[in-house]
């Protein structure tokens, strides 16, 4: 796809590193018409002040105002599109009621196409106004909803990545609602992949197929030899929940004798492109299994709280290095903004901080650690989250697409508010990590193109 190239003046913040803030004020962010950061200048180089002019009378410049910044978009590496409708209500009960009470009879209407095409439309809209510039989502069992969902991302301009999801063990399934066999479950996987990178068939794909085994109480060991098989193939992406709660835990340890995270890679489901959400209940060994395989792990702190009734080690994978990033969890979280998914992850990991603890027997549940900053709760949003997925976003860098927010602070009904002087560029950024709002979010763009406002 190509689009106007622009140039863009302001002041920015990313953090291209874990927990490192980079402040880029007053720089220009030249983006060709691949949408891509063809070049960055800072007000001293040579060159500035003539990209300003040409820009300016070419009419492709973009200045921002008083009070606006630049981010980098922002990262859901997990959310269930279906349970749209969902958000917010019917999370009186534990995941494994949950699932049969409310989600799966919620899941399986996405047999009506219709439907799927009205909620998919309403849901990248409203992930889109709320700064979500890249999203791996977990679709239903249905191929052409599963399609659709993919289509509505290209078409609103959303970089994303999209799941079939497989269930078909007819034990933990519904009858309503599940694959009809494995067999079917691989072949309808297959169909769906090829229907979606022929959507797309350029050398940087908007929106890609995800091979999704739901999480392993729902697979047959034939349907996930066969989804292990096709990620050979094809070498996309893959996602499931792993070791998420004490219920889903134990299920699969009493099936297999071992945990998630090594049943799953016994199956060829563990890669450098797989993002296994939760992983709560995860240990040493399979911190170093999913570090050793460069696999990624969706951290969802609100769902968390609901479901898990415990928090993610994060501190310890991060310290291990592991690819780390956040997500919303649509409806296990009530949430579609990952600002708040950030303050989410700032809480649960000042939960269990190990002052707290001082004196107290080792803990069982949760991680004890040095809580994340506001930084690096902010990297996980973004430059994390796009590791862990390997895409080219995520943080300003030339050759990275141009996936990114204006975040006006003073736009009215704003909760953000920056008191002149007292506040430093740094204290700035810090009220958006913990206050900005959907009001807040001017424009937005993904690889180029304004999806959200104008330029
Ligand atoms: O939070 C969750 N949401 C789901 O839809 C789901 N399915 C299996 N395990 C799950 N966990
Ligand atoms: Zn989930």
């Amino acid at each position: 796809m190509t689009a106007d190239p622009f140039t863009l003046l302001g002041t920015a913040f990313h953090t291209p590193e874990r927990g490192r803030l980079e402040v880029l004020e007053e720089h220009l962010f030249c983006v060709d018409a691949q949408g891509r950061i063809a070049e960055i200048q800072a007000p001293g180089h040579p060159e500035y002040t003539a990209t300003i002019s040409d820009a300016r009378r070419a009419g492709r410049l973009v200045e921002l105002g008083e009070g606006q910044f630049l981010l980098p978009g922002l990262v859901d590496l997990h959310i269930h599109a279906p349970q749209w409708p969902q958000m917010g209500k019917a999370l009186d009960v534990p995941l494994e009621v949950w699932l049969r009470k409310y989600t799966f009879p919620l899941e399986a209407r996405y047999a009506d196409l219709d439907y799927a095409r009205a909620v998919y439309a309403d849901l990248v809209d409203n992930l889109l106004a709320n700064g979500t510039t890249t999203a791996l989502y977990f679709a239903t069992v249905h191929v052409e909803a599963s399609v659709a969902l993919a289509e509505t991302c290209l078409e609103k301009g959303q970089r994303a990545l999209v799941g079939k999801v497989v269930m078909d063990d007819p034990e933990q399934c519904p009858p309503f609602y599940r694959d009809a066999d494995a067999a079917s479950a691989v072949s309808d996987t297959r169909r769906f992949i090829e229907a979606v990178m022929s959507l797309d068939p350029g050398e940087r794909p908007l929106v890609q197929p995800v091979i999704t085994p739901r999480f392993i109480p729902s697979c047959t060991d034939a349907a996930l030899q066969g989804l292990g098989e096709l990620a050979e193939e094809f070498g996309c992406h893959v996602q499931t929940h792993c070791s998420e709660s004490d219920w889903a835990k134990q299920f699969v340890e009493a099936r297999f004798g071992q945990t998630d995270a090594a049943s799953l890679d016994g199956f060829g489901l563990l890669t450098r492109h797989t993002i296994l959400a939760h992983s709560n209940f995860i240990d040493g060994q399979d911190m170093d299994l999913i570090k050793e395989k460069g696999a990624g792990v969706a951290h969802c702190p609100l769902s968390n709280v609901y479901f898990a009734n415990a928090v993610f080690p994060l501190r310890e994978a991060l310290d291990r290095h592991m690819h780390v990033g956040l997500g919303t969890d649509i409806s296990g979280g009530y949430s579609p903004s990952l600002f708040d998914g950030c303050r989410n992850a700032l809480s649960a990991s000042r939960t269990l901080q190990s002052g707290v603890h001082a004196g107290l027997p080792a803990k069982e549940r949760g991680a004890p650690g040095e809580p994340i900053t506001h930084q690096e709760a902010f990297w996980l949003a973004t430059a994390g989250g796009a590791e862990a997925l390997d895409l080219p976003t995520g943080s300003f860098r030339v050759g990275h697409e141009f996936d990114a927010l204006l975040i006006d602070t003073k736009a009215s009904a704003s909760n953000i508010h920056v008191n002149g002087a007292d506040d430093t560029l740094d204290d700035v950024f810090q009220k958006i990590v913990l206050n900005a709002a959907r009001a807040n979010i001017a424009t937005v763009w993904v690889g180029g193109r304004a999806v959200v406002g104008c330029s």
